[in-house]
């Protein structure tokens, strides 16, 4: 058994749907297909979102502009108008379309995640249908009746319990070889949406491996395979052909964008294969992580970089001595705003945190640290990671930059610049 997880780039058009089809079609072995939200859907459902909590006018115009993007596709793709597609995938809207209409529950992640998670249900209802009109007999699965999580809302935490009894039931293949389903979203125990943090599509593929016993996980990118840096940002990055798990859980932690940093644990427990490769030439193999881990022969370099970055520095108040009943209060504070913390270093008084830039939570975090601490930020920074780094590589990445921050172990060089 295998599982394929597709991501929103491979089916953001009728043209990458029919190229999706392509490759399910050339595979004779039971499948799961995994499949994220259409392009960019989650960013316009989350535009939709912040609308529809500030009750703006403007939530009518983008629905449509969803609505539309989606209808397009279907146009191209199916030529009888009559087909189920149209009623399902109308039903969906309509759906939506209600929820819209309601008033905003004063819990922004909670609509969230009812408003977003009919990107994948939209998505995954077209696909399942244009694979059975191309002779590919599949069923559809609402993922958020088997995969079960907690209602932390944006970030629901998976209760494997629950979902190791209901997802095998799910995904029996007594009536089927092929299985639709949705990557990112969840449900709660009463039936509430949830979603599993953003491009988190990936991270159910390997859920579902590891509940499953799968035989291999295959992740279909628009890249030929994890490279020692993305290659939209450097050009010349190279295919890393074989990496450990635990090279892999290292670069998606240090934000290697190609991966999910939860999507490597569950398959490496059960040593699971995940092949990361290119929907665009898929005759290639992409990359390997496995055990095997005659790992990175090269031992290239690899930059990994994240952009929007703040760098807070902070001072107790009273200029006393940053020991561990303050660093414990402020990760707890961290924890509570839900800031992913990128980087840390302290002095003798004085904390600097490297965080993702999320306006709102970030004012939050702000706001209640100062009450305190002094607190100072740079904001817009970038923070790089180069891992197995040698003086060129740092050259590279440093050269003509200012460098706020910078921390070396033996695998592991990162920078704060501007
Ligand atoms: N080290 C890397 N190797 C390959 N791609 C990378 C790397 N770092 C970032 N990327 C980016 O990841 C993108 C693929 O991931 P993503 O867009 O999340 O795919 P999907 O939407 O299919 O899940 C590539 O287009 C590439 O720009
Ligand atoms: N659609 C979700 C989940 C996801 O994983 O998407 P993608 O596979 O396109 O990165 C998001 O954009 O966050």
């Amino acid at each position: 058994m295998n599982i394929f997880k597709f991501g929103g780039a491979s089916v953001n058009s009728a043209e990458g749907v029919k190229n999706f089809v392509k490759i399910v079609q050339s595979y004779k072995d039971e499948t799961i297909i995994v499949l994220s939200a259409m392009g960019k859907t989650t960013n316009a459902l989350e535009e939709i979102t912040d609308q529809f909590c500030a009750k703006s006018d403007l939530v009518e115009t983008k629905f449509q502009e969803v609505k539309s993007f989606h209808l397009n596709i279907i146009n191209e793709l199916f030529t009888n108008k009559e087909d189920a597609v149209y009623e399902k995938v109308n039903r969906l809207f309509d759906q939506l379309h209600a929820y819209l209409q309601r008033e905003p529950t004063l819990d922004y992640d909670f609509d969230y995640d009812q408003i977003v998670c009919f990107g994948e249900l939209v998505s995954t209802t077209i696909v399942s249908e244009y694979l059975r009109l191309s002779g590919s007999p599949n069923k559809w699965i609402d993922i958020r009746t088997c995969l079960k999580t907690d209602n932390t809302y944006r970030e629901g935490k998976v209760d494997w319990e629950l979902s190791q009894k209901l997802v095998p039931q799910a995904f029996s293949f007594d009536s089927t070889f092929v299985y639709v389903t949705q990557g990112f979203l969840g449900g709660t125990t009463t039936n509430q949406s949830t979603t599993l943090g953003r491009e988190g599509s990936d991270y159910t593929a390997a859920i579902l491996s590891y509940i499953l016993d799968v035989d291999k996980l295959s992740i279909w990118k628009d890249v030929p395979g994890i490279m020692n840096a993305d290659p939209k940002w450097l050009e010349d990055a190279e295919k890393l052909d074989r990496i450990s798990y635990q090279e892999a859980i290292e670069l998606a932690f240090y934000g290697a964008k190609v991966i999910h940093p939860k999507t490597i644990q569950p398959i490496k427990r059960k040593k699971i294969p995940l092949q990361v490769r290119s929907f665009i030439d898929y005759s290639e193999s992409g990359t390997l992580i496995s055990t095997a881990s005659k790992q990175m022969e090269k031992q290239l370099p690899v930059y990994i970089r994240k952009q929007n970055q703040v760098l807070i520095s902070i001072r107790p108040s009273d200029f006393s001595f940053i020991l561990e009943e303050n660093l414990s209060s402020l990760f707890a504070l961290f924890a509570k705003h839900r800031m992913k913390v990128n980087l840390t270093q302290n002095s003798a008084i004085s904390f600097s945190v490297c965080v993702d830039k999320s306006e709102r939570r970030l004012k939050n975090l702000l706001d209640e640290i100062s009450q305190d601490f002094e607190v100072k930020y740079n904001d817009d920074v970038e923070l790089i990671t180069i891992r197995h780094h040698d003086d060129d590589a740092v050259e590279r990445m440093t050269a003509g930059r200012d460098i706020l921050l910078e921390q070396r172990s033996r695998d592991t060089a990162q920078f704060v610049i501007i």
